[in-house]
């Protein structure tokens, strides 16, 4: 009976197996330990914070605080606060290994298309399920503070997109990894070096698929394809509610909202994202 090394040495054909697999396990290990640390280090509350906050619910009085403001200012305060949160996701994709040596043009492309949807899928980990709410400006609150915005459609769209998202338990280094393979979509309009972006990409799907089936979550694969979807959708109809809302007050729009936020979602002369 020979010894597990010895049945090892045994076995060259498996051995250069490994030898010839290994680079590129390795090579997605550190890709996977970059985009944690990324992740880590710029998504603006912990999971723990966020729990631990979810007892402070807005109270009825709060509520109709919230739904006695005008259309106007509800629509500043969500433009301020999701422009806060697409800093920290314009700041997560320059730290994601090989992101900076993409083009210039190519990583504002990148952002154009992808910031919101990071955005609204790194949201659902301040979603409460068990009531419903999210928290914003410091407390939990459901879609009735929202109501004043006036696209209650758009609120519900993106309450059950948050509570179908937390129905997968996600782990930290799943968001951070689904991120990531959110934000380096090849298939983004205008794309110079669309292969770059494909190869980047690739690296970083091989690298998520790896840590799920290492964590017996291949289940998951699926299911998040199908949200990929559903976060299109809903990035748009956002978008084009803004749109929609801009539209009828010219000129509130630039004195509104965050210069970022017009860069991103309107299609005025393109600066480039400092
Ligand atoms: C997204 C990364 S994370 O999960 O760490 C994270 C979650 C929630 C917030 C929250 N931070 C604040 O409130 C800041 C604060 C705190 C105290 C006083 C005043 C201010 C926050 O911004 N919520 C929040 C919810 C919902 C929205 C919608 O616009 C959207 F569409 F995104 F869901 C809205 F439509 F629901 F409003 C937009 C924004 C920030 C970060």
């Amino acid at each position: 009976q020979l010894s597990p090394d010895q049945q090892l040495v045994n076995a060259p054909g498996l051995t250069c197996r490994l030898v010839s697999v290994l680079p590129s396990l390795l090579s997605s290990d550190c890709l996977t330990a970059n985009i944690v640390k990324s992740h880590r280090e710029t998504c603006q509350y912990r999971v723990e914070e966020l729990q631990a906050l979810r007892w402070k619910v807005f109270s009825r009085e709060e509520v109709l605080a919230y739904q006695s403001k005008s259309v106007e200012e509800m629509w500043q305060r969500c433009a301020y606060r999701l422009t806060d949160s697409i800093q920290y996701v314009v700041e997560f994709a320059k730290r994601i290994d090989g992101f900076l040596e993409l083009s210039q043009n190519d990583q504002i492309v990148l952002l154009k298309g992808g910031s919101l949807e990071v955005v609204l899928v790194r949201m659902c980990r301040s979603f409460n399920p068990d009531n419903g709410t999210v928290f914003f400006e410091g407390k939990f609150g459901g879609t009735e503070i929202f109501k004043s915005l006036g696209c209650n459609d758009l609120i519900a769209s993106i309450f059950e997109f948050s509570q179908s998202l937390c129905a997968l338990h996600l782990s930290e280094q799943e968001v951070a990894l689904f991120t990531a393979v959110v934000l380096l979509n090849p298939e983004r309009a205008c794309l110079q070096e669309k292969e770059k972006v494909a190869r980047l990409h690739s690296h970083v799907d091989v690298a998520f698929k790896n840590t799920l089936q290492r964590s017996h979550r291949d289940t998951v694969l699926s299911k998040l394809s199908q949200k990929t979807l559903q976060l299109k959708s809903l990035c748009s109809l956002h978008i084009d509610r803004l749109r929609l809302f801009l539209e009828l007050r010219p000129l509130l729009a630039h004195s509104l909202f965050p210069p970022l936020y017009h860069e991103l979602f309107t299609d005025g002369p393109d600066a480039p994202l400092e």
